[in-house]
């Protein structure tokens, strides 16, 4: 038997149509299209419409995925809302992970749809809870960027507010084989159906290498507080043995391509803001301390860098920005979990045992 490969680096463990990530040229492609063709271009139910084509029955037209998201927004809630108080004294990500388990598996409705559509809804009901605020029901008229924000808020979000979190949202859709990705095509294919599929991928954004990290990033900001403070103070984290949140990635040896898209995002909202100017420094910053102190890897900004700045801006607080990502990325984990399914097998690799052997008996 060959070598363990630490991490499963490099193994290649599924073929997909959803995404292809270039870690070398620093290029993300959905079906086709390049990220920056995407972002910024079009609604989160066009890539919907994209990246679940010929996996569902129902039309792909992005209006058609628009009604039937709304339409399963509003199933989400009356399944939702009666259960918040078991979510009481939990996180809001902990709390999603309660809600969603709780979808039944034999609900008369898509399961990849209402799996999609009860992300926004959850999660703004119970970051609501968390204050004492009634959950606010969706309205199956709007695309779900706006409801989720309409939800949360108690109130319409402005056009510039909802168009830049639509731009998150399409920008964190699918990223091949990731973490949460991969956990979903595991769980998929043992056949244990969508809900479970997504619960478990839910589990594996939690953590802060993965889908967790933007919150940290604006907790490093806050600490380091001063531009003079800036390299002493990465060289300290990094002397520690910390990692850097926002930088680094297993597949990209350039600058991952969706830190600029959301930097233009974060400046479209923030133009000219000191946040983002020192933000700005503390990455230059990074990157020269990490190309100092960890000469053998090519570290670069990866995507929840700038994440962290776009929700900030929309004034969101950190404990959501695990969640809110959820709302995104649940798109390419159903597309996945179809892929899976339509024929795949079960998703079983080998281990080596390096334990010992029973005694020859005497
Ligand atoms: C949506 C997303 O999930 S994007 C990723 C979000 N996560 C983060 O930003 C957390 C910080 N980054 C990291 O922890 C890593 O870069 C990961 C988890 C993203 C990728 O990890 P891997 O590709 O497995 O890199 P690996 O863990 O093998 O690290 C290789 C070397 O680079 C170092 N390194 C990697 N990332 C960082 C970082 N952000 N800061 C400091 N050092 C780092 C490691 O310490 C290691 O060096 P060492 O061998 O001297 O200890
Ligand atoms: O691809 C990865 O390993 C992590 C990542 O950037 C993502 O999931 O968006």
């Amino acid at each position: 038997m060959t070598a363990a490969s630490d991490g499963l680096d490099g193994i290649i463990a599924a073929e997909t149509v959803l995404s292809h990530v270039d870690g070398e040229q620093g290029r993300l492609i959905f079906r086709g299209h390049d990220i920056e063709e995407l972002a910024g271009h079009v609604s989160q139910e066009a890539v919907a419409a994209l990246l679940w084509h010929g996996f569902t029955d129902e039309a792909a037209a992005p209006e058609t995925i628009s009604r039937a998201l709304g339409e399963a927004r509003v199933a989400a809630f009356e399944i939702g809302r009666p259960l918040l108080p078991a979510a009481a004294g939990l996180t809001v990500t902990e709390g999603l992970r309660l809600l969603l388990a709780a979808l039944p598996d034999t609900y008369p409705l898509p399961h990849h749809l209402l799996a999609t559509a009860a992300m926004p809804v959850f999660v703004a009901a119970l970051a609501r809870a968390r204050q004492d605020a009634a959950a606010v029901p969706p309205d199956p008229a709007l695309p779900q960027a706006a409801d989720f924000l309409r939800m949360l808020r108690g109130m319409p979000a402005t056009p510039d507010h909802v168009a830049a979190l639509e731009t998150y949202l399409v920008t964190v859709a699918d990223h091949g084989l990731n973490a949460s990705t991969f956990t979903a095509r595991v769980v998929a294919s043992t056949r244990a159906g969508v809900f479970s599929s997504v619960v478990a991928a839910l589990c594996a954004l939690k953590g802060p290498l993965h889908g967790g990290a933007p919150g940290p990033v604006l907790d490093m900001l806050d600490a380091i507080g001063y531009e003079d403070q800036i390299e002493p103070w990465l060289e300290h984290a990094i002397s520690d043995g910390d990692r850097l949140m926002g930088f680094g990635h297993r597949v990209y040896r350039v600058r991952d391509p969706r830190a600029d898209v959301l930097k233009t995002v974060a400046l479209s909202l923030r133009a000219g803001s000191n946040r983002i100017r020192f933000a700005e420094a503390v990455e230059a910053g990074a990157l020269r301390v990490l190309a100092r102190l960890k000469p053998g890897r090519r570290l670069d900004t990866n995507v929840e860098f700038y994440t962290a700045l776009v929700l900030e801006a929309l004034e969101l607080p950190r404990d959501l920005f695990t969640p809110i990502f959820a709302i995104g990325r649940v798109v390419g984990w159903t597309a996945h979990i179809m892929e899976q399914t339509r024929g795949g097998r079960i998703i079983r690799p080998q281990s080596a045992y390096v334990g010992p052997m029973p005694k020859a008996a005497a």
